[in-house]
């Protein structure tokens, strides 16, 4: 699949209009319905060539915000600019970006090349362009064996390839896509991540996506806005979420954070942040705005918990369970002092795993530990 990948990329690019994407610039983007707010103040700037995912629970504002990109949608405030031009009042048609959604969108009274051959008839394309492009994208898919058939003689994979073509194969700069794998199974979910990729990398086209799907999110982005309350908490790469989320509900949302409550020690020489836990035991984390006495809330993930050795200062308990999970064990751990009604840690671990009873004592690299002002919501 990955030759067809780069073939489908080939195809599209002789002569084309616009090769590479287009920046996308993003102020203040506002949207109510019936006085509830549902896009509160996005504020994004997107490089051209760049993969920017919005993800978020469900109702965060995530396709509301993409449906005012595409022009679906009219703010109620705010402005989108494209390579510096402001868009915001232009209509969906004149924006020419490309749509994919979950549903295929796919004219069912058409067959593939005609749906494919559908947005080059708008642009006014010459009859015999249509037919050497539409066919070259077919083939370069994989479909062209499919090119008579309607859309319901399709597999789902195979519909929404096709809605992959009908947009690729007029070259837009910027591609917004809404859940386009969601109703695909996981296996072909994976191979059309890899596919969409590759495209986009290929052709160095600008791609807005959104997702409920973390793995999904990770994969493809570049960088990843999490949505919370029609507001971005944090427009960051993979990496920067997962080792700085700047606030609890990133550092829960992504990955599950463990959160334990304490009190900022005064500083020591090295400038880490020392917090003496509620349950006893310190963990330290690298600096953190914080000052000495402030009630906290630190956060460590699942797998940046460790079992400690000899020479670790860490905070004791018993093991209540031990799953294997094949590559790694799902360990629960109660600290000893900890409240009844707190829900034990959770520790992932490769190595061979202590047994439920078994007294443990648990620590995490300072790099691994974020600190939140206990007040922090999330
Ligand atoms: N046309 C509309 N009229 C009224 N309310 C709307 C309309 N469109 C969206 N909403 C509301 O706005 C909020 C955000 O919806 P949106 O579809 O943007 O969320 P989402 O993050 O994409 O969620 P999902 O993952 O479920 O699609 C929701 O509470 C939704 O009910």
């Amino acid at each position: 699949m990955p030759e067809q990948t780069e073939l489908l990329a080939s195809a599209l690019a002789p002569g084309s209009n616009s090769l590479t994407g287009k920046s996308l610039s993003v102020t203040g983007l506002r949207k109510s319905y019936s006085g509830t707010t549902v896009v509160d103040g996005v504020d994004m700037e997107i490089a051209a060539g760049e993969f920017v995912t919005f993800l978020g629970s469900s109702g965060s504002g995530k396709t509301t915000t993409l449906m005012m990109l595409a022009g679906f949608t009219e703010p109620d405030s705010g402005s989108i600019a494209v390579d510096g031009r402001d868009i915001t009042k232009l209509n969906p048609g004149k924006r020419d970006f490309g749509f994919v959604f979950q549903q295929y969108l796919l004219f069912p009274h058409m067959t593939v090349a005609e749906n494919v051959a559908f947005p080059l008839q708008l642009r006014g394309v010459p009859k015999a362009e249509i037919r050497r492009r539409v066919g070259e994208t077919l083939e370069a898919a994989g479909l062209s064996k499919f090119a008579g058939r309607k859309p319901r003689e399709l597999s789902g994979g195979q519909q929404q390839r096709v809605a992959l073509c009908r947009v690729l194969v007029y070259r837009p700069p910027i591609v917004l896509m809404d859940e386009p794998l969601g109703a695909l199974d996981k296996k072909l979910r994976d191979q059309m991540q890899t596919e969409i990729k590759s495209i986009q990398r290929e052709l160095g086209l600008t791609v807005v996506y959104v997702t409920h799907d973390q793995e999904e999110a990770l994969v493809l982005s570049d960088r990843i806005a999490i949505m919370k309350d029609g507001r971005i908490e944090q427009f960051d790469t993979p990496r920067g979420l997962f080792e700085r989320p700047r606030t609890p509900f990133v550092a829960d949302f992504l990955g599950a954070a463990n959160f334990l409550t304490g009190k900022v020690e005064e500083p020591a020489a090295d400038g880490c942040t020392r917090v003496r836990l509620d349950t006893g035991g310190v963990l330290t984390a690298r600096e953190h705005p914080c000052v000495p006495g402030q009630r906290v809330r630190a956060a460590v993930r699942p797998g940046k918990l460790r079992l400690a050795g000899a020479e670790d200062s860490c905070c004791s308990g018993t093991v209540e369970t031990a799953v294997y999970v094949g590559s790694l064990t799902r360990i629960t751990v109660r600290l000893d002092g900890a409240d009844p009604g707190t829900p034990p840690l959770r520790i992932e671990t490769a190595l061979t795993p202590p047994r439920p009873g078994e007294r443990v004592c648990v620590t995490a690299d300072r790099a691994d530990v974020s600190v939140f002002d206990a007040t922090d919501g999330g």
